[in-house]
C-alpha cells in the first residue's frame, strides 16, 4: 500500500491537527474513502492540549460540566478539556470543580456500560462526551443512551472530527466536518461503489489506528 498522509491543521488553532489518508477503508460501520488519523491530537501532548483548548472553548462559560466521558481513545484530549474548564481565573462556570475524565467499557453485546466504581461520575452528573471520530453517528448515540441509562444529563457533545452536525438532536461541537475534508464518503456495507469498482480494501480502520491489508 502506497502510504500518504496529508497534514489537516484547524483554522481555530493550526496545533489541533489530523492527518488525512485517502483510499479504500473498511471501518466498524461503513466503508470510507478518507482516513483520517487521531494519532498526534490523541498521544501528543502539545497537541492533545491545544485541540482540548478548540473543544473545550464553547462551553467556557456556559455549560455545567462534571464529567467528561471520553470515547475513541480521547482520554488525554478529554483530560486537558476538564483541566481548561476547572481553571480557576477563566470564565468557566466550572472553575475549582474535580471534573472526572472516564470511558466506558463496550460488553460482549456491544453495549457501553460503566462500572459500579465509576457510576458515581455519571449518576446525577453533568456529562461531557468527547469523541474522535463520528461518522454515521451510532457510536454516538449508544453513548448518549447508555449515559442516560446510568442516570447522567448530556450537556454537550464534541468530536475531532464529524460529518454530521447532529445527534439526537444534540450539536455536535466538531473540530473538523466534511467542509475541512472534501470528497470524504462514507457507505454502507453493500452499497460502497470502490467495492463495485473492485478497489481492493486498503486498510482496516478503527479507533485504535489503521492495519494495511
Ligand atoms: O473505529 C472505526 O472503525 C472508525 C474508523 C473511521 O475511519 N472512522 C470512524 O468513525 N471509526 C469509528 O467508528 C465510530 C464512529 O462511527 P459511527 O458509529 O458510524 O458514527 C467511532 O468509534 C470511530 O472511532
Amino acid at each position: 500500500m502506497d502510504v500518504h498522509f496529508e497534514d489537516l491543521r484547524s483554522w481555530k488553532n493550526p496545533k489541533a491537527r489530523v492527518k488525512v489518508m485517502r483510499g479504500h477503508f473498511v471501518t466498524t460501520h461503513s466503508h470510507v474513502n478518507t482516513y483520517i488519523d487521531l494519532s498526534t491530537m490523541k498521544s501528543r501532548c502539545n497537541n492533545a492540549r491545544e485541540t482540548a483548548k478548540v473543544m473545550a472553548e464553547p462551553y467556557l462559560a456556559t455549560t455545567e460540566v462534571d464529567t467528561v466521558v471520553c470515547l475513541d481513545g480521547m482520554e488525554v484530549v478529554g483530560t486537558f478539556i476538564a483541566d481548561i474548564l476547572s481553571r480557576p481565573g477563566t470564565v468557566s462556570i466550572n472553575t475549582g470543580k474535580n471534573i472526572s475524565v472516564v470511558s466506558p467499557e463496550t460488553d460482549k453485546a456491544g453495549q457501553m456500560i460503566f462500572r459500579d466504581n465509576t457510576r458515581r461520575m455519571i449518576e446525577g452528573q453533568n456529562i461531557l462526551i468527547v469523541a474522535g471520530l463520528i461518522t454515521t453517528g451510532k457510536t454516538m448515540m449508544q453513548a448518549i443512551e447508555s449515559t442516560l441509562y446510568y442516570g447522567g444529563r448530556v450537556n454537550g457533545i464534541c468530536a475531532a472530527f464529524s460529518l454530521v452536525s447532529k445527534v439526537a438532536g444534540m450539536d455536535i461541537n466538531a473540530v473538523f466536518t466534511q467542509k475541512d475534508v472534501p470528497g470524504y464518503e462514507k457507505y454502507s456495507d453493500g452499497n460502497c461503489p470502490m467495492c463495485t469498482a473492485g478497489q481492493k480494501v486498503d486498510a482496516f480502520v478503527n479507533s485504535y489506528g489503521h492495519s494495511a491489508l
